[in-house]
């Protein structure tokens, strides 16, 4: 029975697992949850995650939500131990980046593309630019942490080489960024260069998983444009 992967790729970490399973070709059945729908808020997705989140895998009638979980899983499942290396030290390094992210890099990037885009959207009001500017300012002290912390120390966010740290990294700069946030890679040139080394290293997948953020962030800056 195939891996079953619950998924929309407007999610960060959904694209990051589904760049991960297309690269390392674990087979895997495709359940799309349009988020936009809001068909993870029906009763049948509430049974697979009462949570009502996606990313989610069943693997032979075991459900498993948390996309640090599911990576975990799959690449101890599959040896992929070079996307999750077995050697403790090397392993803590990807945890670490895991743990950080979740109240740094997602929750600044996904705060701005809240404030950007869903909150106008649900309450039909223009876009509060002062809290806008608020998350800006907090996702540049995470891209600065990117900067000076993590890619001073390696070349990769969880060590020496490609992990899916990298991908939960580069997954979540890409929300603003498919907001209309417009990076700047005079002030982060390490971080500029890491996800060119990142996009390359995961093509066609990256630009797969990317195509509708992408028309997203067209869209936004075209608007943008017009109103100037
Ligand atoms: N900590 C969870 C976060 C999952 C999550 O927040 N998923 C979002 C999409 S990125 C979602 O399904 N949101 C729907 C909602 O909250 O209504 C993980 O890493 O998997």
């Amino acid at each position: 029975m195939p891996l079953i992967f619950y998924y929309d790729l407007m999610s960060q970490p959904c694209r990051a697992l589904y760049i991960f399973l297309k690269m390392t070709g674990i087979p895997f059945e495709s359940k799309e949850i349009a988020l936009r729908k809001l068909e993870h808020t029906t009763d049948e997705f509430s049974r697979i995650n009462p949570f009502k989140k996606v990313p989610v895998i069943g693997d032979s009638g075991f459900l498993l939500t948390e996309s640090v979980a599911i990576f975990m899983y799959l690449c101890d499942k599959y040896e992929k131990f070079d996307w999750y290396p077995k050697e403790v030290k090397a392993r803590a390094r990807v945890n670490e980046y895991a743990n950080w992210q979740h109240l740094n890099l997602r929750s600044n990037g996904a705060m701005y593309f809240r404030t950007k885009i869903i909150t106008p959207r649900l309450t039909n009001k223009p876009i509060n630019e002062h809290e806008l500017e608020k998350w800006q300012g907090r996702l540049e002290d995470s891209l600065g942490d990117l900067e000076n912390v993590w890619l001073a120390r390696s070349s990769y966010l969880g060590g020496d080489h490609l992990t899916f740290a990298d991908l939960l990294g580069i997954c979540e700069l890409m929300q603003p960024i498919a907001a209309g946030y417009n990076f700047d890679r005079e002030k982060f040139p390490r971080v500029h260069d890491w996800m060119q080394r990142v996009k390359n290293a995961t093509q066609p997948y990256f630009d797969e998983t990317h195509a509708v953020p992408m028309r997203m962030r067209t869209a936004i800056l075209k608007d943008q444009k017009s109103k100037l």
